[in-house]
Order: C-alpha cells, then sequence, then structure tokens
C-alpha cells in the first residue's frame, strides 16, 4: 500500500463530490441504492470523526426527469427552471437518508461571487465551518436558478475545489462514472489503463483528459483534473474514483489502492498560506501594538481588537490589509473580518465590547489566525 494512501486514512476534513450521470443513474431518475450506500459511508466517515462537505450535481439532470424531459435545454432560462425543480428532489433524498443515520443536514447553493467577492467568501467559509462544528452535513450545489452563463462555473468539479480550498479541506473525493482517470477515455478505448496515482503537477495528464463529457455530466475528466489542480492550492489531494464501487468511500479512506490519487505538492497550512498571500491587493493597514506583534510572531495567534492601535485606508470585510509595528514593519498579512470604519470604533477594545461598539458580532477576532500569513 503506497504511503500516500495511507495519509487518506488520516484525513480529517474532507469534501465529497457527487457527478450527474452517476446520481440519476444515467438520467433514469436518482440512483436509490447509490445514495443509500455513499450516504452510509458518508455517515461512517462522519463518526470515525472526520469533518465532511458533500458537493452533490444532479439538479438539471433530475429536473429533467421529473419534467419528462428527455433532451437537455439549451435555453437558460429552462435549465434553470429543470435545476430548481431537481434540487428538491436531492435535497429530499439527501435529508431522509442523512437522518436515517441521525444526521442534520444543510442546503448550500453557491454562486461564482460567493466565492470571488472576499466579504461573501469570509461569510460562506464562517457559515460552512459553523456548521462543520455543529456535526451537520453540509450539501452544496451551485446555484443555478439565478447564475448567468458567463459566471457559471459549469460544473461541480470547479465547484467542489473552490469548496476544500475554502474550508481547508485536506482531500477531495469525486465520484463519477468512471473507475478514475485513465490513459485515454475509457469510452473510445475500453483497454485503456488507470492512472493510480500522479502529481497533480504531472504534465503528461493534460493529453489523457482530452475526452469529452458524458451527455449528462458537463465536464469530462479535464475539469476533474483542473479541479484537483484548484484544490491542491490548498493543499488537498484528490482521488478521482467510480462511484459504483463496492463501498467506495470506505475502502479510499482505508487507503486501498483504488481510483485515482492525485498529490499535491505542499502540505495543507504551506499551500493555504501562500494561496492567500498570493491572492489579492493589498487595501490597508493595521498598527499592532509590541504584545500583539510578539503572539503573531510567535505564537500563531490570531489578531484580536484590542492589540491594534491605528487603522490606515479604506477597506471592507474580507480584504487583504497588512498588519504593521510601531515602526512600520510589516509583521504579517491577512483577511480583515471587518470594515475600515468599524476596524477603527474596534480599535484597542477587547472583543467583548464589539456588540456594544458596532451594535453587531461577526468574529471575535480582527483577522483569524487561520486567514493570517506571517511576513518572513
Ligand atoms: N482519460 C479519461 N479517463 C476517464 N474518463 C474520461 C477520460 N477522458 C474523458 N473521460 C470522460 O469523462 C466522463 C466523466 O465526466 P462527466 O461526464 O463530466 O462526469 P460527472 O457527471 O461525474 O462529472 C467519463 O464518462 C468519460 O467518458
Ligand atoms: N449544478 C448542476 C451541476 C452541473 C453538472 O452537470 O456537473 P457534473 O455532473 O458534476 O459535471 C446540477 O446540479 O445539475
Amino acid at each position: 500500500m503506497s504511503e500516500n494512501r495511507q495519509a487518506l486514512k488520516a484525513s480529517k476534513r474532507v469534501v465529497v463530490k457527487i457527478g450527474s450521470a452517476l446520481l440519476t443513474n444515467d438520467g433514469r431518475g436518482l440512483y436509490a441504492e447509490g445514495l443509500d450506500t455513499w450516504v452510509s459511508q458518508l455517515a461512517a466517515l462522519r463518526a470515525s470523526g472526520r469533518e465532511l462537505v458533500l458537493v452533490s450535481s444532479g439538479a438539471v439532470a433530475e429536473g429533467m426527469t421529473r419534467l419528462g424531459w428527455r433532451e437537455r435545454p439549451d435555453n437558460l432560462h429552462k435549465l434553470q427552471a429543470a435545476a430548481a425543480v431537481g434540487q428538491m428532489g436531492l435535497v429530499h433524498a439527501y435529508e431522509t437518508r442523512f437522518r436515517a443515520h441521525g444526521l442534520q443536514t444543510a442546503q448550500i447553493l453557491l454562486g461564482h461571487d460567493d466565492i470571488s467577492a472576499r466579504d461573501r467568501y469570509l461569510n460562506a467559509r464562517s457559515t460552512l465551518l459553523t456548521l462543520l462544528e455543529l456535526g451537520v452535513v453540509p450539501v452544496v450545489n451551485e446555484n443555478d436558478t439565478v447564475v448567468t452563463d458567463e459566471i457559471r462555473f459549469g460544473d461541480n468539479d470547479t465547484l467542489a475545489a473552490l469548496v476544500a480550498n475554502l474550508i481547508d479541506a485536506d482531500t477531495l473525493v469525486i465520484l463519477t462514472d468512471q473507475r478514475g482517470l485513465f490513459e485515454e477515455d475509457p469510452r473510445s478505448n475500453p483497454n485503456a489503463k488507470l492512472i493510480s496515482e500522479a502529481s497533480v503537477e504531472d504534465r503528461t495528464l493534460d493529453v489523457m483528459v482530452g475526452g469529452a463529457a458524458g451527455s449528462l455530466g458537463r465536464g469530462g475528466m479535464l475539469t476533474k483534473l483542473r479541479a484537483a489542480r484548484l484544490a491542491s492550492r490548498s493543499g488537498a489531494n484528490t482521488v478521482i474514483v467510480g462511484g459504483r464501487e463496492d463501498r467506495v468511500l470506505d475502502r479510499v479512506f482505508g487507503a486501498e489502492d483504488l481510483g485515482t490519487l492525485l498529490l499535491s505538492k505542499e502540505p495543507p497550512i504551506t499551500a493555504r498560506k501562500k494561496w492567500l498571500a498570493g491572492q489579492l491587493q493589498l487595501r490597508g493597514a493595521v498598527q499592532i501594538d509590541d504584545g500583539a506583534v510578539r503572539v503573531l510572531r510567535q505564537q500563531g495567534r490570531s489578531l484580536l481588537p484590542v492589540g491594534v492601535v491605528a487603522v490606515t485606508g479604506q477597506f471592507s470585510r474580507g480584504d487583504l490589509v497588512r498588519c504593521v509595528d510601531a515602526q512600520g514593519n510589516e509583521v504579517a498579512r491577512g483577511l480583515v473580518n471587518y470594515c475600515a470604519d468599524d476596524a477603527r470604533r474596534l480599535q484597542g477594545a477587547s472583543s467583548a465590547k464589539i456588540a456594544e461598539l458596532l451594535g453587531f458580532v461577526g468574529e471575535p477576532e480582527l483577522i483569524h489566525r487561520d486567514n493570517l500569513v506571517v511576513s518572513g
């Protein structure tokens, strides 16, 4: 058994994505037996202490079945209508099954803006992490009814990878209708060889994924490889594997050689911090006192409002700001939880005073340590 596979056993925070073709049994309606077995394996993953987010496609495909449509419409509004109908089916299917295992579910519909706009990014992240803390299983899909053509993720592989970045998942599992990534599209060459393990960086993979998606899926293998690369930006490894394999999730997390493991180059913390630092333009600065400089540098702690002496610039919640010492030297940079005006009101105050000073409480930290990179 490969050492890299062993790491899957230790994974703590997992995103599992289920594709349309698989979930709807190639358009024949929701695949009830599949759902039964995946949900019971997902429940077992939760019971073993892992945190779990499910990204499920299939709203359009299920909506088409419910509406009696045989062909996927080209018209965007018809697609959106189908998604709205089908999403009801998805939510119902997951809700009832997870409940039978004593687990609560939550529906999260995300659009592109929710992840690219910094304030919404922080909100989406905080809500997902809060749900995980509460032991709830979030079931995510794209918010198909309101997105327009240009800004659609288009496929849920990308969405799943962005969710993995958002919550710092260590593993992304993409369940699909093939057993994994093959050297060639197995629909055109049934003798093609399955890749068991590769680095996401491996450029020889690019030529292997040229084949189109199935008639129900959107992305094919190309978007799955891209998704694995996106997920690796925050250090997640990706497994692309056949959802019809017997006890597929138990076996993947038991480190069995199943499907294709695509390895991230770097461990999650280094990768995430680099990703964060490279993301955005600086929008302002907060000057912090000596005590705050010490805890940020030496203990890797969050920045609390009490350690802030001055605030410069006009920034919004979710923007990247510099933390500087009394001499103006950069100590760290990070994504700020409050806009500049609120940060000014909070500077020097204890976190217990936030409600009194602002009339609401978001987070007790001005910058959470997960969103903070100490400067070298
Ligand atoms: N190298 C490859 N290995 C495996 N499958 C491939 C490859 N190239 C293209 N494909 C196609 O990708 C399809 C899976 O993608 P897609 O239909 O988008 O599924 P999903 O709905 O699970 O996202 C497979 O059915 C297969 O025909
Ligand atoms: N949001 C869409 C998912 C789009 C899609 O088909 O994705 P996928 O099957 O993962 O390639 C839906 O629920 O139908």
